[in-house]
């Protein structure tokens, strides 16, 4: 049966090569400080320990979340369970029965699934190989998240809405922040982004992996959305000009959030069952070194919440000295916060409550001897500490009074997952999932704390007196301290003003930031009138909050667009201050002039559903699954290939960008209508989405890939194994004329390239410290 199957094993000499990654010697999966340490943490009871420890030598299940809007969600749910699950269930290998994905039980709506199968029966068997492939073209087009279930409930329990003001304070590589714009965008239907009044930033402070949230969230096009390059413990105060304000802080027109997320970097030990590599490299003291770091981004978050709102804490590290005590030393320095009782959420979740009692480590051969901070110092005899102890490290004497069992502990044996801690923080006297801005009046503190005098004692981070963080709370970093991607300081010219542009001069704070200024164009600029005219867009569309990224905004090339809140926050903050790497979606881009044709916009693939909503419904295409199907397995087909009356419709446009509709139809199993992109050549029609996305919709929709990207990669695999072709493909009629647009994306893949099981864009801890 499948879970002996998945049990690591000593590595028997003739082993095939891809059962290799699942085989591990035993001796690499024992740390005698591990065992010692948790012992003496006596969080596992006495009578579990076995079982602990034997799941954590078990590789971990494959699970992944059904994401993207609701309506497309649930379709794609059905899909699975309708086509994938009951082809699975009873599939052999090799003699044996191996299970079918199963929901995870604790998911809201069922949307959360999880297999427990080897590498080799994904690549051999033959449903599991067809049901492999949908899940890596869904995972590319963003409709699957490849994610682990543990880590997918710190967004459940932050509860967010469309009017929030989210911020994920460390957020890469980025699979919590597609839950939090999923939620932000609870109102997509399954063509349409909907705009949401609220925000999301997600930052990092580690400058690749921050770009790997852009990345990301390209799956999810979002004018909410903001990713920032910054220290999660200094993070600086942003500002709202005047007249958007709606928030109460200390500094005037401060942007508070209404949800904080602290996914803090810590030692990683619940995902050992992931990263192996783990077993060799734990000990004690890292998790004693990040104490420090992780109690000052929760810090900081604290003061960077609005009255009613809510911040979850989480790190996959099973360390109370990561957990707990970062929890009771932010809350004893900020005692207007209180832990909220989750218990009665995700109810089927087995999870273990958070301890009051533990003990660190005070060297990394396992010293918990002292029972308390001053214990430990006594013994010093007027020696130094150890750098990496404090006496936060120790449980406070209130400790019981604090309510940490109100925190979720997660084991990987309880559930069959990884290891996992939870907290969730509000302000004391606010209601636990309070919608929208506070009304509440400040605690007594909070004024006093806004008092000037008190002000004037508080650290600075960019010189302008704007950061509230005190100088107990962070630690000092100057913007030039700030390293960018390439780690030169060459000046950056402030963006300069222009007349029709929106945007002011401003300082730029931080000279080795080398991002591209953010440029609002005014509504009346003529290339805004000109993209609204060729792409048929009602004069509804949003035209002041356009943006471009370009110093002046005289070369509009690619058109970014954002939501009311994302422009004020843009326009009242300097972008270098900020680390601003990107903001809003980029929708729609200039497309140079070519013979015949004239520069002209279009819109991008990923840009329709923000575009759709504005776009005149009579200006629509209308096609059937036929024409689908020629465009999906011809790159250019010519209009003449078509049948009527669609055949005629596309004659009759001027060249240029489309919009065209297929109407959802139970013969290909298109449950909602689908609308994208075309691009008109003098003699060519093509659809204006990327190769993997056509691979995706194909197999969705008829159940293999018809595309041309999919045949030649099939050619190319049978070359390479030396066989002789098969009869050549046609060939499709391209001229040069014709190629003149590449549809979006230039990425060709094959799904056996890509493996499910190792996507490493979501192996979130395995980086994280670097
Ligand atoms: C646990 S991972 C985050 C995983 C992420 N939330 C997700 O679900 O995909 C921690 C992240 O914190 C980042 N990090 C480390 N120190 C930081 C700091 N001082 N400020 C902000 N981010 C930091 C790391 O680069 C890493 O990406």
């Amino acid at each position: 049966m499948a879970r002996g199957k998945r049990r690591r094993q000593t590595k028997p000499s003739s082993a095939p090569d891809d059962d290799r990654p699942d085989v591990l010697e035993k001796a690499d999966m024992w740390n005698e400080r591990f065992s010692k340490y948790y012992k003496a943490q006596n969080i596992i009871p006495e009578e579990e320990w076995d079982k602990f420890m034997d799941r954590l030598r078990e590789p971990l299940p494959t699970t992944f979340r059904v994401a993207g809007s609701r309506e497309i969600a649930h379709s794609l749910n059905s899909t699975i369970e309708t086509n994938y699950v009951s082809q699975l269930t009873g599939a052999t290998f090799e003699g044996e029965t191996v299970p079918p994905p199963a929901k995870i039980p604790w998911y809201p709506d069922g949307l959360a699934w999880q297999f427990n199968v080897s590498k080799k029966v994904l690549r051999k068997q033959p449903e599991f190989r067809k049901f492999h492939s949908f899940l890596v073209y869904e995972t590319e087009v963003g409709n699957i998240s490849r994610q682990e279930a543990v880590s997918m409930i710190p967004p459940l329990l932050l509860d967010v809405e469309p009017h929030h003001k989210v911020i994920d304070m460390c957020a890469a590589p980025g699979s919590k922040t597609a839950q939090l714009l999923e939620a932000l965008h609870a109102r997509d239907t399954a063509t349409a982004t909907s705009t949401p009044p609220g925000l999301l930033i997600a930052n990092d402070s580690e400058s690749k992996r921050a770009h790997l949230l852009i990345h990301q969230s390209a799956r999810l096009p979002s004018p909410a959305f903001m990713v920032t390059n910054l220290d999660a413990s200094i993070y600086p105060i942003m500002r709202l000009p005047n007249s958007t304000s709606t928030t109460r802080g200390k500094v005037k027109n401060q942007l508070l959030f209404d949800r904080i997320l602290c996914d803090v970097p810590c030692s990683g030990d619940g995902t050992l069952r992931k990263n192996i590599g783990i077993w060799k490299k734990w000990q004690p003291m890292d998790g004693n070194g990040l104490h420090g770091l992780q109690i000052r981004i929760l810090q900081r978050a604290m003061r960077m919440l609005e009255d009613d709102g809510r911040i979850v804490y989480s790190t996959c590290s099973l360390n109370p000295v990561e957990n707990e005590a970062v929890i009771a030393a932010a809350l004893n320095s900020n005692p207007e916060f209180e832990l909220i009782d989750v218990y009665d959420r995700l109810q089927e979740l087995v999870r273990r409550p958070g301890i009051a009692t533990w003990k660190p480590t005070v060297d990394r051969n396992i010293d918990t001897s002292f029972a308390t901070w001053a214990d430990y110092v006594a013994s010093l005899e007027g020696k130094q500490p150890a750098a990496k102890m404090a006496e936060t490290h120790w449980p406070p004497a209130n400790a019981e009074e604090l309510g940490l069992p109100k925190c979720l502990r997660i084991y990987p044996h309880l559930q069959d997952t990884g290891g996992f801690f939870v907290a969730v923080l509000q302000k004391k006297g606010t209601s636990k999932a309070s919608a929208g801005t506070s009304e509440r009046k400040r605690p007594a503190d909070e004024v006093a704390d806004a008092n000037p005098e008190n002000d004037a004692k508080k650290a600075k981070f960019d010189g302008e007196g704007e950061d509230d963080a005190t100088a107990a709370d962070v630690t000092m970093l100057d913007s030039s301290e700030q390293t960018n991607a390439d780690g030169d300081a060459a000046a950056q010219p402030a963006a300069p003003s222009k007349s029709n542009t929106t945007a002011q001069p401003r300082k730029v704070f931080d000279t080795g930031f080398r991002e591209s200024p953010y440029t609002f164009l005014s509504p009346d600029d003529p290339a805004i009138k000109q993209c609204m005219e060729q792409l048929f867009l009602d004069p509804s569309f949003p035209s002041s909050n356009v943006l471009v990224r370009s110093p002046s905004g005289e070369t509009v090339r690619s058109l970014y667009l954002t939501n009311d809140i994302v422009h004020a926050v843009v326009a009242a903050n300097d972008y270098t201050r900020i680390r601003l790497l990107t903001c809003g979606t980029k929708a729609i881009t200039r497309q140079e002039a070519s013979k015949g044709i004239a520069a002209q916009f279009r819109i991008l693939g990923e840009g329709l559903p923000v575009v759709l909503p504005y776009t005149r419904p009579d200006t629509i295409l209308e096609a059937d699954a036929a024409a689908l199907k020629i465009l999906l397995s011809v790159y250019y087909p010519l209009s003449s290939s078509f049948g009527e009356p669609f055949r005629s419709a596309v004659d009759a446009r001027e060249t240029g960008s489309h919009i065209v509709r297929f109407p959802a139809s139970s013969e290909i199993n298109l449950t909602h209508d689908l609308l994208v992109p075309l691009w008109k050549s003098n003699v060519s029609i093509s659809m204006m989405i990327d190769k993997k996305a056509k691979s995706a919709l194909s197999l969705r929709l008829f159940g293999e890939d018809i595309t041309v990207a999919a045949r030649e990669a099939a050619q190319k695999n049978r070359g390479a194994r030396g066989n002789v072709p098969a009869a050549a493909e046609p060939a499709p009629e391209v001229t040069a004329e014709q190629a003149e647009v590449e549809p979006d994306g230039e990425e060709q893949t094959n799904a056996d390239d890509d493996t499910i099981i190792d996507d490493t864009i979501n192996d979130e801890h395995s980086k994280q410290n670097s």
